[in-house]
């Protein structure tokens, strides 16, 4: 079947109303709003988002609404009906800002499986391969290890370089069969790397009930019995210690987490975090000296900082 996509620019301050209108008056099958607005906010979060601006293709100049309709539906009465809401909503004041209008007939199959044209697989080291789950893949080297996803809506395709960043450490860190937690697992892609890198067990936790339920599901798609999967909030919702701690999340999160470190920790423990925006460095470093924790080793891509960290005295 086919789609009717009709791509509205606009002010953001018609923004529920249009929708409201779009839905209710025209029946719009689904929504889709873009918004600058978020886009730079989110940009600016502590000057570490994973969002990078540049990378967003076809930033909106404001709004931008793309409401959904069967390809049959009367196109140009559609598009009156629009203009005439906007003027209306212009007699009320409002800011519609610059407004045009455009048309595309899509493939309704396209719509829930669109992204999966642009995940492929990450053939990513001498060890390790990241597979989505619909794709053939056959390793160069026997022991290369495949790990299985379907991101789904969580985060952690494996292809984000802060990901990537961890994978490498985690290769170095992990020389023996040891306890594993992965704080934030998003996908879960890195708890399933770190069991098939040999881990002897593994807690993946999430703030996120989606991040969980992909979590499990990767984890089932990779047959792997040794992790344990729990929605929970950092390090306080567990008494045990871990031979590795491993966490992929923005540095202002990582701060709130230093301090609970030292209580999870055994005698030869290691901690590898990623996600820190270069400029954030600093902060994480004195964070880390106040608990007597030491950097073993530092790694940048990008602007993207990874590091691996121990007691002082190990
Ligand atoms: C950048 S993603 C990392 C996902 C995956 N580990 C990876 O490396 O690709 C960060 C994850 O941390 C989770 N998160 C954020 N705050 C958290 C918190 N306070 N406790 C646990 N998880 C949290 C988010 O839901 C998200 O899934």
């Amino acid at each position: 079947m086919k789609l009717l996509a009709i791509k509205i620019n606009c002010g953001h301050e018609i923004e529920d109303g249009l929708t409201y209108f779009l839905q209710d008056t025209l029946n719009a099958k689904g929504i889709e709003a873009r918004k600058r607005s978020d886009f730079v906010l989110e940009g600016q979060k502590h000057d570490s988002s994973l969002v990078e601006l540049d990378d967003i293709e076809d930033l909106p100049e404001d709004l931008e609404l793309t409401a959904y309709f069967d390809q049959d539906a009367d196109q140009s009465k559609i598009i009156d009906q629009i203009k005439s809401k906007i003027k209306e909503m212009e007699g009320f004041g409002l800011d519609v800002g610059n407004v045009s209008i455009s048309t595309k007939n899509i493939a309704d199959e396209d719509w829930n499986t669109a992204w999966q044209k642009y995940y492929h697989v990450i053939d990513f080291s001498r060890l390790l391969a990241i597979v989505p789950d619909w794709e053939d893949y056959q390793p160069a080297f026997k022991d290369q290890k495949l790990i299985r996803l379907d991101p789904g809506l969580a985060f952690g395709t494996g292809g984000h370089t802060t990901t990537q960043l961890v994978l490498l450490a985690m290769e170095r860190a992990l020389t023996k069969p040891v306890s594993v937690m992965d704080v934030g697992t998003g996908s879960g892609i890195l708890a399933i790397a770190a069991s098939k890198l040999g881990a002897k067990s593994v807690l993946a936790t999430d703030i996120s009930d989606e991040a969980v339920s992909a979590a499990k599901e990767n984890i089932r798609l990779n047959g792997i019995d040794n992790i344990t999967v729990k929605k929970a909030n950092l390090l306080k919702d567990t008494d045990e210690k871990f031979d590795l701690i491993i966490a992929n999340i923005l540095a202002e999160i990582l701060l709130e987490l230093i301090p609970d470190l030292n209580n999870h920790l055994n005698k030869d423990s290691q901690i590898i975090f990623s996600g820190i925006d270069y400029k954030q460095l600093p902060k994480i470093e004195n964070a880390l000296a106040k608990e007597n924790l030491e950097i073993k080793m530092k790694m940048q891509e990008k602007r993207w900082i990874c590091l691996l960290i121990a007691r002082k005295d190990q």
